[in-house]
């Protein structure tokens, strides 16, 4: 599958001319090593995150007496198997599904994003692709990441598919990120404009995915566990896979089979922190009183079994696993970076810098100042799993090349009306940071890349830079704080160097967050 992938063709047809531009012969060398390895690196994580190879290793039938093993669950398939699926990397899901169990399986639903098994077949990637005589029917929709009225029809065939359910029958739940926006089933009589309106008030307000998701559950049929009860007394499998930081299994697609925690107070106050509470519609005033007094209660999923099946950690740990064997010293420093791209582009400047001097210089001439800076910018940032202090001593002990490696999802506050996306706004961001910063005799690449292969609204994934590029850029009359000004990153990177520096994978058909590479090797 990896071969499938078109990764940096722009740095294979990068004029020579181009990269010499600047460049002493040996670091040169060093440079053109390392960006090739950037770009194996990336590519070969995507791979181990892709759709088929996580289905593979989550499921296993025994064909003789039709076990399904999930976990260490085991269920009897009878010809009673039937699937429903939502989110950005269902339809590559749902393929792997219907070839592994196929002969078991009745009938399926899913609700994929409009244009998604066109860009499949454009690209040759037939095995994300149902087969024609498939039991599962598609549904496109969600343009732009946005419920609409055709992913309104296909939640209600779900919904269907799930509510006509026995005892006997066992249904196979395919969850991606995308989900929410994928499975709108607004409970009466707040109605599918009014959900759009107020989700994407939260969003322009800056409410975190965890909050959004608590909106859509209390307004949803099917959110929040929902969609688990529709389909009671049928028993129900979930294959997760997560593009949240954390993989917490009841924020992803706001947890359709996973009942949810919150309560109206909890909505209450999110709606009063983004000063939404005043103007609420009377529908959604409504739907919220019933749910207080409500006898049922909340959802319950004891007939489900949740299971995350991809995630950024499965991506680094495979990128760690790659990178060793490029011979790199390889550490994963966090599955959960987050906060704002700036702060998140200083930290890695710190990071190239602190880390450098620890790989270059004996550790009593370690530059101090940055160190600690480094240390409280990483507080701030409040990275949950961040290993920071491990990986420095790992970095430190490594007489040769490192390789740093992090995922998750900055965010981007949109000031300018420039054409970019997260990604390759972290990557110059970090590149006008080691600009400024005295690295030592180290060669230093920083890549950034989003898994699905398409960083905002841009035909890239991401990017990749040395500390270099600014001032090389300027000789080419580009200025990166002007683009950066002006959220003008892919501009930016489209024309510097004729695009040598952009990463182009094509939607890669999964979804596990952005990754983040950061190499060091000592000259
Ligand atoms: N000009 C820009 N420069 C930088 N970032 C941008 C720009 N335009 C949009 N973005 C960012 O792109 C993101 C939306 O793109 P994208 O679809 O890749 O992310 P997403 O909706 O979070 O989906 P996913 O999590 O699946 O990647 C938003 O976070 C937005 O801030
Ligand atoms: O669909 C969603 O809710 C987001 O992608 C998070 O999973």
């Amino acid at each position: 599958m990896a071969a499938a992938l078109q990764v940096l063709p722009c740095l294979a047809r990068a004029p020579l001319r181009l990269l010499l531009w600047g460049h002493p012969g040996a670091r040169l060398a060093s440079g053109m090593a390392l960006a090739e390895h950037a770009r194996k690196l990336f590519e070969s994580t995507i791979a181990a995150v892709l759709p088929g190879p996580m289905m593979h290793r989550a499921l296993s039938l025994d064909p003789g007496s039709g076990q399904l093993k999930v976990r260490d669950r085991s269920f009897q398939l009878r010809q009673n198997l039937y699937l429903v699926g939502f989110g950005k990397a269902v339809l590559g899901m749902a393929a792997a599904a219907e070839e592994l169990l196929g002969k078991h399986l009745v009938q399926g639903v899913i609700s994929v994003p409009k244009g998604i098994r066109a860009a499949m077949e454009y690209t040759g990637k037939q095995e994300m692709l149902l087969k024609s005589h498939s039991h599962v029917q598609v549904f496109e929709g969600a343009e732009d990441n946005l419920p609409d009225r055709d992913a309104l029809r296909a939640a209600l065939a779900i919904r269907q598919l799930a509510e006509g359910l026995t005892a006997d029958d066992l249904l196979l739940v395919l969850i991606s990120g995308g989900g929410s926006a994928l499975l709108p089933a607004p409970i009466p009589p707040v109605t599918l404009e009014e959900k759009q309106t107020l989700t994407k008030l939260l969003a322009a307000r800056g409410a975190t995915i965890q909050e959004l998701n608590t909106i859509r559950k209390a307004l949803s049929q099917l959110k929040g566990g929902g969609l688990a009860q529709a389909a009671y007394p049928a028993q129900v499998i979930s294959l997760i896979l997560s593009d949240v930081v954390g993989d917490p299994m009841d924020v992803i697609a706001s947890g359709p089979t996973v009942a949810s925690v919150h309560n109206v107070q909890d909505c209450l106050h999110i709606l009063n922190r983004y000063g939404l509470r005043a103007a609420l519609p009377r529908s959604v005033k409504t739907v919220l009183a019933q749910a207080d007094s409500d006898p049922h209660g909340p959802h319950t999923c004891g007939h489900v079994l949740n299971v995350i099946i991809g995630s950024n950690a499965l991506a680094l740990a495979e990128a760690q696993r790659q990178a060793e064997a490029l011979g790199y010293r390889a550490v994963v420093l966090s599955t959960a970076m987050q906060g704002n791209v700036k702060s998140v582009a200083q930290f890695y400047g710190l990071l190239a810098q602190v880390a450098g001097a620890h790989l270059t210089l004996p550790s009593t001439r370690a530059p101090v100042e940055e160190g600690e800076q480094l240390h409280e910018l990483a507080a701030e940032l409040q990275l949950p799993d961040l290993q920071l202090k491990e990986a420095l001593e790992v970095v430190a002990g490594a007489k040769g090349p490192v390789c740093v490696l992090a995922g998750g999802e900055p965010t981007v506050q949109l000031q300018g009306s420039g054409k970019g996306g997260r990604n390759q706004e972290l990557a110059l961001r970090v590149a006008a940071e080691l600009g400024q910063r005295p690295l030592g005799p180290v060669d230093v690449l920083f890549l950034s890349g989003g898994t699905d292969g398409r960083d905002g609204p841009t035909e890239a994934a991401g990017a990749w830079i040395m500390p270099e590029l600014a001032h090389q850029a300027t000789s080419e009359g580009l200025d990166v704080a002007t683009f950066l000004a002006h959220n003008d990153s892919h501009t930016f990177f489209h024309r510097f160097q004729g695009g040598a520096h952009l990463l182009y994978t094509g939607l890669t058909g999964t979804n596990v967050m952005d990754v983040h590479f950061l190499f060091l090797k000592p000259r």
